[in-house]
C-alpha cells in the first residue's frame, strides 16, 4: 500500500524531515502547514525537492475552526481557504484536512457545518482540491468520526470527505463498526497513530504522547481492518504528535515509523514478511573491553572459567554451566571503557531470523567479521547492540558451521563449574529510542513485552520494560532515563541465574568479589512488608541481597561493582515469578551513585 507519513511526525527543518522520510522509503507525505511556513524554501521548490525524493504530497494539513459560525466569520474563512487553495496548487496538493472546530464562536449546528462546509467544497473544486473533514476528540461540537461522517454524508459534495485518525476515534473509545457503513470513496484520508492507554485530558495527550502503531495500547490493525473492509484505498499514513520524536534524529524516527507500518500491514495481511523466528535462549554475551583484567577478576569471583580462546582474535570464552561470556580486548580507546557489544541468541533458523530483521530495517552486519570466521548472521538493534543469530542443536546440518567452531579450546581449562545460565540481560537504551526499542525486539526477533514500568532514580525517573520468550528462556529488560553525566545510567547488567542466592552471593564474596552494600533502613522495611525465616532477613542485610515478590513466587538478588559500563547480577528467581526486581531498582540506583559519589 502507500505508505505516508505526517511532517509533524519527525524532527527538524522541513527539508530533514523530507530526506529521512524518503530515505526510510516512504511514498508520501503530509505537509504540515507550520513546516511549510517555517521553511525558507518556496511552495514551487517544495514540490520539487518532493518530486526528485520520489515523494507525493498526500496531504495539506490543518484547517481549523472553518465551519458552523455566524456568516461574517464565514466570509472570512473563505477568504483564507481561498488563500490556502492557491498555496496548494503550487504546491501540487490535491487534497486538505479540515479539523472540526474548536472555536468558541462555533455553533452546535449540524445543518450550518453542513452547509458551509459544501461551499468551502465548492470552493476547493474550483481548483481541483478535496476537503477531508476529520473530527478532533476535542472538537467543540464535533469530536466523534460518525458525527464528521454524518455531516459529510449530508452535504453530498463530491469535492467533500471525511479523514478518518486512529487517535480521535480510538481514544473517544468509539464504536468502529460504523466506519464499514462509509462508502470507502468518502474516505478520503487515512491517518494512523497509537497512544499509550493510561488516559490524560485528551488534547494533552494527543499533542505530547501519540506514537507509531504498535508501540502504545490502541488496536490500531483493528481499526484498520474495518477501514479496508469499508473500501479505502488511499495511503496509510502516520501522524504522530510526540514530544520526543520532536527531538530525535528524523532519520532513525523516519525508519522506526516505516517499520511500524510495515508491522500494522503485515498484521492487516495487506504485506507478507518473513516470520518471526523467536530466539530459544542466550548463547553468549560479548564485552568489549580496554582492560581485560577487572573484568577477568570478576568473571573468576563469579566462578566462571576461561574455556576457550578465538583461533583468530582477542576473545576469549569464559563460561559458568550454560552462561557463556566472550571477552573482547580489541577496544583501543581506554576512555570508553567497558560495555556490552554483542549478543548470541540462540535461534532455531539464524537465516530466516536474518531476513525477518532486514525485511524490517535492521542493518545487517557483515556475515564474516574475519575471513577465517564461521559466517553468522547478525543485525544492530536501535541502541547499536550486534545480535548474533546462532544455530542450535535443531537448526539442522547446514548450519552446524557454529560460532563455537571459531574457539580452540584451552586444554588445561578447568571443567566448568555448573549452576549458572543468564537469567535476562539489561540494555540501557539512548533517551529517544525506548519506544523504538521495544517495538524492535518484539517485532524483529518476535518477543513478547511485559506493561512499562516506573523507576525512580535519584536524579531522573527512568522507564522500563521486558521483553521475553514463551519459556523465559531469553529475557531482556529495555530501560531509558535522563542521562546526567554519570556512567551508572548508560551501564548494561547481566543477571545470572542461582538457585541458592546466599551461597552464590557468599561465595563470590569469598572469591574477592564486591557486592553493592545496600542500606539499613531498605531491610528494616522489607521486614514491614514481607515474613521472614528466622535469621533469613540478617542474611540479606549483610550480604546486599534484595527481595521482591508477586504471586508467581519470589525474587532475591543482588549486585557487583560496575566495571565500565557493566555490572552483573546474581538471581534466585522461584519459577513463577515474571519481574526482574522494578520494586527494588530505586533503592539499586541510589546505591549505585553513593558508590560513586563523594559522601
Ligand atoms: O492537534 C491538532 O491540532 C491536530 C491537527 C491536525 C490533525 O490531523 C490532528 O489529528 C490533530
Ligand atoms: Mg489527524
Amino acid at each position: 500500500m502507500h505508505t505516508s507519513i505526517a511532517t509533524v511526525s519527525l524532527s527538524g527543518s522541513l527539508t530533514e524531515k523530507l530526506t529521512a522520510a524518503a530515505r526510510a522509503g516512504f511514498d508520501g507525505v503530509e505537509i504540515f502547514e507550520n513546516d511549510l511556513l517555517a521553511s525558507p524554501l518556496t511552495p514551487e521548490e517544495i514540490r520539487a525537492r518532493c518530486a526528485d525524493l520520489g515523494l507525493s504530497i498526500d496531504l495539506y494539513q490543518p484547517m481549523r475552526d472553518i465551519e458552523a459560525v455566524p456568516q461574517e466569520v464565514f466570509s472570512r474563512n473563505l477568504r483564507r481557504a481561498r488563500h490556502k487553495f492557491e498555496l496548494m496548487e503550487r504546491l501540487g496538493a490535491d487534497t486538505v484536512l479540515v479539523c472540526s472546530s474548536v472555536s468558541p464562536l462555533a455553533l452546535d449546528d449540524d445543518a450550518l457545518a453542513t452547509e458551509q462546509l459544501a461551499q468551502l467544497a465548492d470552493l476547493a473544486q474550483e481548483s481541483g482540491i478535496r476537503v477531508a473533514y476529520e473530527a478532533l476528540a476535542w472538537g467543540r461540537h464535533v469530536n466523534r468520526y460518525d458525527h464528521a461522517w454524518r455531516i459529510v454524508e449530508a452535504a453530498g459534495h463530491p469535492a467533500l470527505g471525511t479523514c478518518l485518525d486512529s487517535f480521535h476515534i480510538l481514544s473517544r473509545g468509539s464504536d468502529l463498526r460504523g466506519i464499514e457503513d462509509i462508502p470507502g470513496e468518502k474516505i478520503f484520508f487515512l491517518q494512523l497513530a497509537d497512544a499509550p492507554l493510561p488516559a490524560m485530558d485528551v488534547l494533552q495527550w494527543s499533542r505530547h504522547h501519540r506514537c507509531f502503531p504498535g508501540q502504545g495500547g490502541f488496536d490500531v490493525a483493528g481499526l484498520l481492518r474495518h477501514v479496508l473492509a469499508a473500501g479505502y484505498r488511499g495511503p496509510l499514513s502516520l501522524e504522530v504528535f510526540n514530544d520526543v520524536f520532536r527531538q530525535a534524529d528524523a532519520g532513525s524516527t523516519a525508519v522506526d515509523a516505516h517499520r511500524s507500518l510495515l508491522l500494522l500491514q503485515e498484521a492487516v495481511g495487506a504485506v507478507q514478511l518473513p516470520p518471526p523466528v523467536v530466539p530459544t535462549g542466550v548463547a553468549f554475551a560479548e564485552l568489549l573491553t580496554p582492560d581485560a583484567e577487572p573484568v577477568t577478576a570478576l568473571l573468576t569471583a563469579l566462578g566462571f572459567t576461561r574455556a576457550a580462546r578465538h583461533r583468530g582474535k582477542p576473545v576469549d570464552l569464559w563460561q559458568r554451566g550454560e552462561a557463556r561470556i566472550l571477552v573482547n580486548t580489541a577496544a583501543t580507546d581506554r576512555r570508553d571503557g567497558t560495555r556490552l557489544a554483542a549478543i548470541g541468541l540462540a535461534s532455531p533458523d539464524p537465516a530466516a531470523a536474518a531476513r525477518r530483521a532486514e525485511a524490517l530495517h535492521a542493518p545487517v552486519l557483515p556475515r564474516r567479521r574475519a575471513p577465517e570466521d564461521a559466517p553468522l548472521d547478525a543485525v544492530a538493534a536501535p541502541d547499536g547492540t550486534e545480535l548474533f543469530f546462532v544455530a542450535t542443536a535443531d537448526s539442522g546440518e547446514s548450519r552446524l558451521a557454529d560460532w563455537r567452531g571459531d574457539f580452540a579450546d584451552l586444554p588445561d581449562a578447568p571443567a566448568p563449574s555448573a549452576g549458572t545460565r543468564i537469567d535476562h540481560l539489561a540494555l540501557t537504551q539512548p533517551w529517544h529510542h525506548f519506544d523504538e526499542a521495544t517495538l524492535f525486539h518484539r517485532s524483529v526477533l518476535g518477543l513478547d513485552a511485559q506493561d512499562s514500568v516506573d523507576l525512580a532514580d535519584p536524579y531522573g525517573l527512568r522507564r522500563s520494560r521486558a521483553v521475553a520468550n514463551h519459556d523465559g528462556s531469553v529475557r531482556i529488560a529495555l530501560t531509558v532515563g535522563a542521562a546526567p553525566a554519570d556512567e551508572t545510567l548508560h551501564a548494561a547488567h547481566l543477571a545470572l541465574a542461582t538457585d541458592d542466592v546466599v551461597a552464590a552471593a557468599r561465595a563470590f564474596r569469598a572469591a574477592g568479589g564486591r557486592l553493592l552494600p545496600v542500606p539499613a533502613n531498605y531491610y528494616d522495611d522489607l521486614a514491614a512488608r514481607f515474613t521472614f525465616a528466622e535469621g533469613e532477613l540478617e542474611t540479606y542485610r549483610e550480604l546486599g541481597i534484595l527481595y521482591d515478590q508477586d504471586a508467581g513466587g519470589a525474587f532475591r538478588h543482588c549486585y557487583t561493582e560496575t566495571i565500565g559500563h557493566v555490572f552483573f547480577e546474581l538471581v534466585q528467581r522461584d519459577p513463577g515469578h515474571q519481574g526482574y526486581g522494578a520494586a527494588n531498582a530505586p533503592v539499586r540506583l541510589a546505591a549505585q551513585h553513593t558508590g560513586r559519589l563523594p559522601r
